[in-house]
């Protein structure tokens, strides 16, 4: 139990002093209840065997005692609850910074749903009960510890049993959580797959109801959750035997000093006030000590949390040895690259050059890896061997920071932010003015339908800019890139889902993007592939073809293929 509270302690960060503080004034406040029982003594003894105490100091120290307990129990509540928002918060923005250098596999590893139910629900209840419980727990212990230790003053032989009572109950608690170590990690993993069936039920929604499947897939939901439910109570059931155990044990005790008392009293040698005394302690002594042990099993979930918390949280980050370089120029050169997803290669061996502001298109069979060649110079993931240097050094020199300042991305799946506009156009550059971000939308060719919503720039969109059509996305995914100005443009070619009045204003927002620029093109256009400095064709995860399309067209192989296609696709017309 005290690796959880230590682990707690951790866990607050800079609120640790403050926490630790609140644990102190916690056990000021035992000291305080003990005062009660002095109190209270001294009360029986003036009733029972007529002392002089005077009865103002009974009710002084009484009052103290009362006082006392509640300033402490306010400090305390206060300052745990401030402790476990504001470590919470602290963790979540961590975690948060944290993802954005980390290398992409790791987001395979582990689904949109188990990093979502960690940041939200587990770090909820962290939020919640951790600096509760550490502060519940700490204090029933020592407020029993200094109840015992006044019983130990009042009668010695009595105090030794309500210390063994004491000992007893926390031997039983370590035995219980050391019983159901397990508990915790499994509710862990049982809140994941909550979450991540959740998510998958509501994202996939509208393919669910294209194919008419709502009912399957809603049952597959129910299923999970009922499974939850399950397994939730199933380990609720473990912890229940344990709880009787430890009420057993302090009940025993209890009982122990009653009889304890009347047996000491009838051979005469406990005078009849201590005797009264003992008894109503008999009562209340474990009374915080249940309260907290019944928050230990909560301990072990919260421990379970933290860990899981702090697992994504101390994922090596890919900037380790980074450093804020900028490149002598934008020349990009892959050697003799190697990379794999898990056990599955996908690049063998690629080396090539791509010359400072010169236009690189790659095209090939889908599932070539045209994307993941390209993904590997803004160091989504690292190679396995080999290397990819930018302006001669190897990118895994620089911090992504500093890489990344060099390089924009129009991606052909687009995701905008639920913000404004502007905000979403200046996320590469957050200190535009207005006046550029203007300028930036002219060029990219979508300034007339942003000024034709109601709130123009200001318009707020969906998650993901659900509210805008698909070519309207991509125009505002360039005015992005155009805004943000960096020399090198990795640019997957949307073509396909673009009609042609949209594409003619899409390739106008390209122009404008890629003007005087290191390009690397995932080419779909004909006229894109003609007009590059070179063409690399990929396939299998070899380069199989290099060169321009002059020189390619008159050879036999894929990219002689691709064009076939190509020219018969853009004379496909409408009858
Ligand atoms: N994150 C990922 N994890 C595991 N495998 C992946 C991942 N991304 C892509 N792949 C696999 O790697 C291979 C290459 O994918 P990639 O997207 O690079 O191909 P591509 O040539 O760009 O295809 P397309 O033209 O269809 O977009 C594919 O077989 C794909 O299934």
């Amino acid at each position: 139990m005290f690796g959880i509270l230590k682990k707690i302690i951790d866990f607050a960060g800079a609120k640790r002093n403050l926490l630790k503080k609140a644990m102190a004034v916690s056990f000021l406040g035992a000291l305080f209840a003990a005062l009660q029982f002095i109190s209270l003594m001294l009360a029986l003894d003036i009733v029972v065997s007529s002392t002089e105490t005077p009865v103002w100091m009974v009710t002084a120290i009484m009052l103290i005692s009362i006082v006392g307990r509640i300033a402490c129990a306010y400090y305390s509540t206060n300052a745990e609850t401030d402790t476990g928002f504001h470590m919470v918060a602290e963790k979540r923005i961590h975690i948060g910074d944290r993802l954005r250098y980390i290398p992409m596999g790791y987001f395979n590893d582990n689904s949109l749903g188990n990093i979502t139910a960690v940041v939200t629900t587990t770090l909820g209840d962290v939020e919640n009960s951790a600096a509760r419980c550490l502060v519940l727990v700490i204090g029933g212990f020592l407020n029993t510890l200094a109840l015992c230790l006044m019983l130990l003053f009042a009668d010695w032989r009595l105090g030794l049993v309500s210390m063994a009572g004491l000992l007893c109950y926390l031997a039983v608690t370590e035995a219980s959580q050391r019983s159901s170590a397990k508990t915790g990690p499994e509710r862990q993993r049982i809140q994941e797959s909550l979450v991540e069936k959740v998510l998958e039920y509501v994202q996939g929604m509208m393919v669910v109801k294209a194919y008419g499947l709502e009912k399957d897939s809603s049952q597959g939901v129910f299923q999970t959750i009922d499974d939850s439910c399950r397994k939730a109570l199933a380990l609720v059931h473990t912890s229940t035997p344990w709880a009787a155990i430890r009420q057993i044990a302090v009940r025993i005790f209890s009982v122990a000093l009653a009889g304890a008392s009347l047996i000491f009293y009838g051979d005469g040698t406990l005078p009849l006030a201590r005797c009264l005394l003992m008894l109503i302690a008999s009562f209340l002594i474990y009374a915080e000590l249940e309260s907290a042990g019944n928050m230990s099993d909560q301990l072990q979930m919260l421990g379970a949390s933290m860990d899981k918390a702090n697992s994504i949280d101390n994922t090596p980050t890919m900037d380790i040895d980074g450093k804020a370089l900028a490149p002598a120029s934008t020349d990009i050169e892959f050697q003799n690259v190697h990379f794999s997803y898990g056990d599955r290669a996908i690049l063998n061996g690629i080396s090539l050059a791509i010359p400072e502001k010169s236009t690189t298109a790659i095209v090939g069979p889908s599932g070539g890896g045209k994307t993941t060649l390209c993904n590997l110079i803004a160091r989504f993931w690292d190679v396995d061997s080999g290397a990819i240097l930018l302006g001669g050094g190897d990118v895994r020199e620089y911090k992504l920071d500093s890489l990344m300042k060099n390089i924009s991305m129009v991606f052909q799946n687009v995701y905008l932010f639920n913000d404004t506009i502007e905000n979403n156009i200046k996320f590469g550059r957050p200190n535009a003015t207005h006046e550029q971000v203007v300028a930036a939308a002219k060029q990219a060719c979508c300034h007339d339908f942003i000024t034709a919503l109601p709130d123009a720039y200001d318009t707020v969109l969906d998650e993901g800019g659900s509210t805008l059509s698909g070519g309207e996305k991509q125009r505002i995914s360039i005015a992005r890139a155009i805004l943000k100005n960096a020399p090198i443009i990795i640019l997957d070619e949307a073509t396909a889902s673009v009609d042609p009045e949209n594409e003619a204003e899409l390739q106008t927002a390209i122009q404008a993007l890629t003007h005087d620029k290191t390009i690397i093109m995932i080419a779909h256009r004909l006229k894109t592939v003609r007009n590059a400095d070179q063409i690399l064709v990929l396939n299998g995860g070899h380069i199989v073809q290099r060169g321009t399309h002059e020189e390619l067209i008159n050879q036999a192989g894929l990219y002689a293929n691709f064009i076939g296609m190509r020219e018969e696709a853009a004379n496909w017309k409408v009858s």
